[in-house]
C-alpha cells in the first residue's frame, strides 16, 4: 500500500490559525509579541527564509522587523547589535539567520543572545535544558518534526529512530527530542560505514544530509516512517529532498514530501517560540 503523505503545509496552516487566536488574546492583555531577525549578507536562500519569517509573523499578528547587515560587518558590530536587542524590552525574540559569513564565529553570536530571547533554541542554555528534559525553546525544525509525528499519531516510544546527519540545527537536536520521547536513537553521518544496515533497520528515518535522492526504496524498511529534511535545489530550479519520494513512498507507511513537508513547520515553530518568549517576558514584568 502506498504511504500516507504527511502534509506539513496543511498542519502548519492549522497551527498558525490557533496561534493567530493566541496572539490576539495576548494583544488584548497588552502584550505585543515581537521578533527581530538579523540577516548578514545577501545569500538568496537566507533572504527567502527571512522573507518567509516576516510574512508568517505578519499573518499571525506578531510584529517583527528585519535588520540587514552587510556581509563585511564585523563580528564586534554584530555582537553589539545583539547586546542592544537583549536590553530592548519590546523585543521578545532574537534570531540571527544562519549561515553567517566565515569571518564571524557562529557560536559566539548564538551565545550572545539572551537565553530568554533565544527563539531559535540554539543557545547552550536552551540545548542543555532540552537535553535534561526541561521546559525551554526547542530548535524549530526538530520541534516541527516531533509535532508532525505527534499530530499524525505516529508512535515514537520504543521505536528505532535513525537520524542521518549531525548538524547543530537539525540532526543532533532531533535525535535528542526523539530520545526524550523514548525512541531508541542511532545517529549516522558521513563517516558511518554500512549505512544501509542502519537505514534498513529504522522504524523512523530522519534524513538531513543535503544530497538529492540518496535514500531509495531498497534502503528502507517496509512500513517505515520517512521524514525528509533535505532541501536540495536542482539545476532546473526545482526542489527535492534527500529521499527518492516515488520509490520510497511505495514501501513506507508515512512520508514527508519536499517541498511542503518539514519546511513549513520550521517557521511555524518559530512563531510558537516567539509567542512563548512574549508570555515569559510578561510574567517577568508582572
Ligand atoms: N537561524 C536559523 N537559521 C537557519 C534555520 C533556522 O531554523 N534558524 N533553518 C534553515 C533555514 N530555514 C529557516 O531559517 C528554513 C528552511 C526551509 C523552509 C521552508 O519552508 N522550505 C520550503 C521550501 C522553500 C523554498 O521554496 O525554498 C519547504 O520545504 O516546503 C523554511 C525555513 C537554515 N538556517
Amino acid at each position: 500500500m502506498p504511504a500516507n503523505v504527511i502534509d506539513g503545509k496543511a498542519l502548519a496552516q492549522k497551527l498558525r490559525e490557533d496561534m493567530t487566536e493566541e496572539v490576539s488574546q495576548l494583544k488584548a492583555e497588552g502584550i505585543m509579541p515581537h521578533l527581530t531577525v538579523i540577516i548578514v549578507g545577501d545569500d538568496p536562500a537566507s533572504k527567502t527564509y527571512v522573507n518567509g519569517k516576516k510574512k508568517a509573523t505578519h499573518q499571525t499578528g506578531i510584529s517583527s522587523d528585519v535588520i540587514e547587515m552587510a556581509a563585511s560587518v564585523s563580528e564586534h558590530e554584530l555582537l553589539e547589535k545583539i547586546t542592544e536587542l537583549n536590553q530592548d524590552k519590546t523585543v521578545h525574540g532574537i534570531l540571527v539567520q544562519l549561515p553567517l559569513p566565515e569571518h564571524i564565529n557562529e557560536q559566539k553570536v548564538i551565545q550572545a543572545i539572551s537565553p530568554d530571547k533565544d527563539v531559535d533554541g540554539f543557545h547552550p542554555v536552551s540545548i542543555g535544558k532540552m537535553m535534561t528534559g526541561q521546559d525551554t525553546f526547542l530548535p524549530c525544525t526538530p520541534y516541527g518534526i516531533i509535532t508532525m509525528l505527534q499530530s499524525y499519531n505516529i508512535q515514537i516510544e520504543g521505536k528505532h529512530a535513525v537520524v542521518m546527519g549531525r548538524s547543530h540545527i537539525v540532526g543532533k537536536p532531533v535525535g535528542q527530542l526523539l530520545l526524550n520521547e523514548h525512541a531508541t536513537v542511532t545517529y549516522c553521518h558521513s563517516k558511518t560505514t554500512n549505512l544501509t544496515e542502519f537505514t534498513g533497520n529504522a522504524d523512523i528515518l530522519i534524513t538531513a544530509v543535503g544530497k538529492p535522492n540518496v535514500i531509495k526504496q531498497e534502503h528502507i524498511k517496509e512500513g517505515a516512517v520517512i521524514i525528509d529534511v533535505g532541501i536540495n535545489r536542482l539545476d532546473d530550479g526545482t526542489l527535492t529532498g534527500d529521499v527518492d519520494f516515488p520509490s520510497a513512498a511505495e514501501k513506507a507507511s508515512y512520508i514527508t514530501p519536499v517541498p511542503k513537508g518539514v519546511g513549513p513547520m520550521t517557521i511555524t515553530m518559530l512563531l510558537n517560540n516567539t509567542i512563548k518568549a512574549a508570555k515569559g517576558l510578561s510574567s517577568v514584568a508582572n
